[in-house]
């Protein structure tokens, strides 16, 4: 089931769409104008028709100069809804100007400029699909400007011919196109429904992808993690001859830590001591809980002197503090540098062999194998 969808980001979107194929189409208009012009050149006066040009290329000017405003400041639609409307109102204006200017005596020129007006209410229906009462403001100014335009005229008797079939031919466009536009309304509402389910989807699916891969109570990467990455450092050492180092941590005596503190404490110094090895290593290394109270550490680029070294600042970083309130804990390290024709198993058993060693020995100590 699609997700639910807010209709004011549905509307917003839609708005933006809107004033977006306008912007586009608006500079298509002067197309238009050069049809008309073409037409009237010879059977209207020059001034009227340069009158009717100056008037549309004035009101073209404004309606892309409040479109540039509009799609500058975001398209948001609570703010420009009321300045949208200007524009098909003024291009409304502009088309049925051409009745008052431009249409008179010659017969054959109304019908041509009758059809010329039919064809800009068609163009102009698509992009106002999405926001129909745009539509409504460019038809309604369109007829309105025509109408006062054509009763002034030598010859009003047209306008009882023009306007009721221009009136009807609106109407129907609008009709049809209001059924379109909850179409595409719906289309648009799918579509968001859509994208916000996948953005879910893959968030879950990287939430899940974390999850599997983390210790859940100290939050390090886990065993499978662990696999992954020593495969990894295994790869690139074979291939680079580039050795790393992987340390065995056990904590020493955290039965005792159970048994008298109980195991939420337990658990407490776990984090803890998780939160203490990481904030000793580098952002190259990887600390992963092996399970229970073991833990490894790869040393990724390191290996003799120094991987003893960060070992000791490891168990010194653990030994020198306690690891909760008054929960004085060790640990003991081991530790196995990759050879050549080592592999996790190999790699793994050496260091375990280490750090049992260490603990033979004591405990609270590093020993390499
Ligand atoms: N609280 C808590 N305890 C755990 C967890 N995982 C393992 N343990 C405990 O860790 C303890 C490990 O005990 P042992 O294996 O005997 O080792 P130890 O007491 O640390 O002794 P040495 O390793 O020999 O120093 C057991 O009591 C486990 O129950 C855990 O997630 N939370």
């Amino acid at each position: 089931m699609p997700a639910p969808t807010d209709d004011a980001d549905v509307q917003r979107i839609a708005f933006a769409q809107c004033v977006a194929v306008q912007q586009r189409t608006l500079l298509t208009a002067p197309l238009g104008w050069a049809l008309v012009a073409w037409l009237c050149w010879s059977a209207v006066p020059r001034d009227r028709l340069l009158g009717w040009l100056a008037l549309v290329l004035c009101g073209w000017l404004v309606c892309l100069l409040l479109i540039a405003l509009i799609r500058h400041q975001g398209a948001d639609i609570a703010r420009h809804a009321r300045p949208l409307l200007a524009v098909p109102v003024l291009e409304g204006v502009c088309w049925g100007a051409m009745g008052p200017c431009l249409m008179g005596g010659d017969a054959i020129l109304n019908v041509s400029l009758g059809a010329i007006l039919c064809g800009v209410a068609a163009i102009n229906a698509p992009l106002y699909v999405v926001r129909m009462q745009l539509y409504f403001c460019l038809c309604g100014a369109l007829w309105l400007t025509l109408l006062t335009g054509l009763l002034r005229t030598p010859a009003p008797a047209q306008a009882h011919l023009v306007m009721p079939g221009l009136a009807l031919f609106l109407a129907l466009l609008s009709f049809y196109m209001h059924g379109i536009g909850q179409r595409v309304m719906e289309g648009i509402r799918l579509q968001l429904a859509n994208t916000r389910l996948t953005v879910q989807l893959s968030e879950a699916l990287a939430a899940m992808e974390h999850q599997a891969a983390t210790d859940a109570l100290t939050g390090l990467p886990n065993r499978r993690s662990l696999d992954r990455a020593l495969a990894a450092q295994l790869a690139l050492a074979e291939r680079e001859h580039r050795p790393f180092t992987l340390l065995m941590l056990d904590l020493d005596h955290f039965k005792a830590v159970n048994d008298t503190r109980g195991h939420a404490v337990g658990d407490a110094v776990l984090k803890a001591f998780a939160q203490r090895v990481q904030g000793q290593l580098r952002p190259s290394d990887l600390c992963a809980r092996y399970g229970g109270e073991e833990f490894v550490v790869l040393l990724s680029g390191t290996a003799g002197l120094l991987a003893i070294d960060a070992a000791e600042r490891l168990r010194r970083a653990v030994a020198d503090a306690p690891l909760g309130p008054g929960v004085a804990i060790t640990v003991s390290v081991g530790i196995a540098t990759w050879q050549a024709g080592d592999d996790a198993t190999a790699l793994l058993a050496r260091a375990d062999a280490a750090m049992y060693a260490a603990k033979q020995a004591g405990r609270n100590r590093v020993i390499a194998g």
